[in-house]
């Protein structure tokens, strides 16, 4: 068990302030501030004592971001904070699996500090030993905030179903792209531009790309894996696709078809191993989860004796981030703390994720093909070789549809294929020969589909 040692006073005598440091004061950390002042009241009568930010540590000492920060200690280096006399309790909200934020929260819990962090990347990358490190200082390191935002997706997991053997954990864990394929099917407006959007909005990470290629979603995905597991994650195993891929075609032939498409992180216990996967999908549109739009995440759990959940909120943004913040701080003044993976970290291994050629799904195919007989057999002979069944097809021939070989008469049309259930590693190997035939132009999109 965990001691209390916030503040090291005993338990239940705890008065005296919690006195806490901030590492970061960009969206959540400026956020947090802002929290803890508005409710503050609210927030002392719940943790039973005042939580106090006595020291504070970021790039800009001049930058105005909207909070008084006079009376504050002031750190150039954020590492300090784990070692200042006046902090009980190391708030990191920097971000990154390397660099500053890890050497601080190493620091801090080698220091025998607690420590709150929103930062998913350093707990899906070094969770194993960060929780062996809290485990033997006997400190708490929480982390509510790194998993959808304002969504209490940790405690909900690793808490709320603790009893039950949890089969499927996942859904919509990035804001950021939920964000941009619901503006671009809405609006059809260009997908920079609705990206500039979010990252206005402060939803987006420091660098973009780590959003819309799907690994910010992914650390989330191994963080509730190993949750909902018992076991962390080998973040290397999950695999990983963004949202780049995704064309307005495709949410325009989803729509057609039924669907909608949204970027899904999925890791099921299946008996042969565990899949931890993140990739955008195709979901009947009157699925719950495919109602889920904007910056608004979903996580759903699925397990032996609870049957399904879902639950759904903001999933970034300054306000929901920094209530799961100071509610992990409620729980740290409080003086109630759960190991990291939900049992004792000692001797824990890490999981292995079973490789994408082991996935089993239906598949939405989008060929650009030259519109010219014949071309369909050559496509469906391929899939039969492979052992691919189809389920239905769709031709249009597009206004747009422009020749792409030069030759008049020959225009290229999109060609959309859905497949039954089927192994993945046959559908690699038919990509592979559907890409190589004359009539296909390009690379073939392949979306999986997901009953949500
Ligand atoms: N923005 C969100 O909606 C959201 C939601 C959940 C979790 N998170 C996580 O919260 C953390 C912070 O995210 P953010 O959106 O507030 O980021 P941000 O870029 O807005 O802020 C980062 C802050 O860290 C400071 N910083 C950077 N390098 C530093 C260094 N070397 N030393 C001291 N300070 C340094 C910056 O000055 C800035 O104040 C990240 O781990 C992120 O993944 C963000
Ligand atoms: N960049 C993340 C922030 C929340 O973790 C998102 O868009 O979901
Ligand atoms: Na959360």
């Amino acid at each position: 068990m965990i001691a209390d040692s916030a503040g090291g006073q005993a338990r239940g005598a705890i008065t005296a302030p919690l006195r806490i440091g901030i590492a970061g004061l960009g969206t959540v950390g400026a956020g947090l501030v802002k929290l803890l002042r508005g409710n503050e009241t609210i927030v002392a009568a719940r943790a039973g004592r005042p939580i106090t930010i006595t020291a504070v540590a970021a790039r800009d000492r001049t930058r105005d971001r909207g909070v008084d920060l006079s009376g504050l200690t002031w750190h150039d280096d954020a590492a300090a904070l784990a070692t200042d006399p006046d902090v009980d309790v190391v708030v990191e909200l920097i971000g990154g699996a390397e660099g500053v934020a890890r050497r601080l929260v190493t620091t801090a819990l080698e220091a025998g500090r607690p420590v709150v962090t929103a930062n998913k990347a350093l707990i899906a990358v070094h969770g194993a030993e960060l929780a062996a490190l809290a485990e033997r200082a006997g400190v708490p390191l929480m982390f509510e905030a790194a998993v959808a935002g304002g969504i209490p997706a940790i405690k909900t997991v690793r808490e709320g179903l603790a009893a039950d053997r949890l089969t499927r954990v996942g859904g919509i864990l990035n804001g950021t792209c939920n964000y941009i394929m619901t503006a671009m099917r809405e609006s059809g407006r260009p997908f920079a531009d609705v990206l500039a959007e979010a990252q206005a909005l402060g939803y987006a990470e420091a660098d973009p790309s780590t959003d819309v290629d799907g690994i910010d979603a992914a650390h989330k995905l191994a963080i509730l894996a190993g949750l909902a597991f018992g076991r962390p994650v080998a973040f290397a195993s999950v695999h990983v696709e963004g949202i780049r891929g995704i064309d307005a075609l495709d949410l325009d032939f989803a729509r057609a078809l039924g669907y909608r498409i949204k970027l899904l992180g999925l890791a099921r216990r299946r008996d042969d191993g565990v899949e931890a996967r993140v990739h955008p999908c195709l979901v009947p549109e009157k699925a719950p989860i495919a109602q889920v739009d904007g910056v608004f995440n979903a996580v759903v759990v699925e397990g032996a004796f609870v049957g399904r959940l879902m639950l759904e909120g903001r999933g970034a943004g300054e306000g929901p981030t920094a209530t799961a913040v100071a509610a992990d701080l409620i729980d740290v003044a409080r003086g109630s703390a759960v190991p990291v993976w939900g049992r004792s970290a000692d001797g824990l291994t890490q999981i292995e994720a079973l490789p994408r050629t082991a996935f089993h799904e239906e598949y939405y195919l989008r060929l650009n093909v030259h519109d010219r007989p014949g071309v369909i057999a050559d496509v469906t002979a391929v899939l039969r070789d492979h052992g691919v069944s189809l389920r239905s097809m769709l031709q249009h021939g597009r206004a747009d549809a422009v020749p792409q070989d030069g030759t008049a008469g020959d225009p290229s049309v999109p060609l959309v294929l859905v497949t039954h259930r089927t192994r993945e590693s046959a559908m690699m190997e038919a990509l592979g020969r559907i890409a190589a035939l004359s009539a296909v132009i390009g690379a073939p999109a392949m979306i999986r589909i997901d009953p949500g």
